[in-house]
């Protein structure tokens, strides 16, 4: 009845609302008690970037070959590349108590929220879709048409958000980072009070 195992924490959102800056943001704060788990892609390394922190870097052949043998808790393409999260770290690290942290696209959660119905969905929005675009420009990591992909991509992406459980509005980094830091906590203490209230019935029943 009780769960020592860890919470399955899903951070979602359009590429360039802040994901990857807001996830850095919760894993510099040193009171962030989660597990962040590594995902693979076949995605080009971009510069800066290290294989085993960022990303495991895949061939393709690699990746489908992983597919094959069930690896991935969920797996998506996205603008042409691959993206999934290993099940095996996901699964051993929840179990031994720790809340795991995923910072996935809107297709893999949806896979998780198949798989993992208890999971926590955090959706990140932009405060608009011209800030949005402006985020990918700023960046400088893309190309014009795929910044144009990217933002019709989150159009899509974006009709989605009344699935989740909590919508988060990244217009500033830190208060974003408090505010997924705020719901991780509540649904602990809700889960430990559903919990409790179970209990109690429980020993009520067998009595
Ligand atoms: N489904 C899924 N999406 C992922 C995974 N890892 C990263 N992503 C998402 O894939 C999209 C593209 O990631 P990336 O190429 O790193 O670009 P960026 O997030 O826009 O910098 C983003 O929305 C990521 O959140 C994963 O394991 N599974
Ligand atoms: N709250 C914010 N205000 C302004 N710029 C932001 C904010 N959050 C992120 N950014 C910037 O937007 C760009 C995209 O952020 P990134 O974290 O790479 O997005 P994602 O991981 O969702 O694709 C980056 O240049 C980042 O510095």
């Amino acid at each position: 009845m009780t769960s020592d195992k860890g919470l399955l924490i899903v951070l979602s959102g359009p590429s360039g609302v802040g994901k990857g800056t807001v996830r850095k943001a919760i894993f510099d704060d040193p009171d962030t008690g989660f597990k962040y788990s590594i995902s693979m892609t076949t995605r080009k390394m971009r510069e800066g970037e290290v294989d085993g922190v960022d990303y495991f870097f895949k061939t393709r052949e690699e990746f489908e070959s992983l597919i094959e043998q069930d690896k991935f808790i969920e797996h998506a393409q996205y603008v042409g590349n691959y993206y999934g999260t290993p099940v095996d770290y996901v699964v051993e690290t929840m179990e031994q108590g720790h809340d795991v942290f995923l910072e996935i696209e809107v297709e893999g959660a949806k896979q998780v929220r198949e798989r993992f119905p208890e999971a926590l969905f955090i959706f990140l929005a932009p405060p608009n879709l011209a800030q949005l675009e402006e985020r990918l420009i700023g960046r400088g990591t893309d190309s014009m048409e795929v910044i144009r992909h990217r933002i019709e991509e989150a159009k899509r992406e974006l009709s989605l958000m009344n699935l989740y459980d909590y919508v988060v509005i990244n217009d500033d980094v830190q208060q974003a980072k408090r505010r997924v830091q705020c719901i991780v906590e509540a649904s602990h203490m809700r889960r430990a009070h559903v919990e409790s209230k179970l209990r109690k019935l429980l020993l009520e029943v067998n009595n």
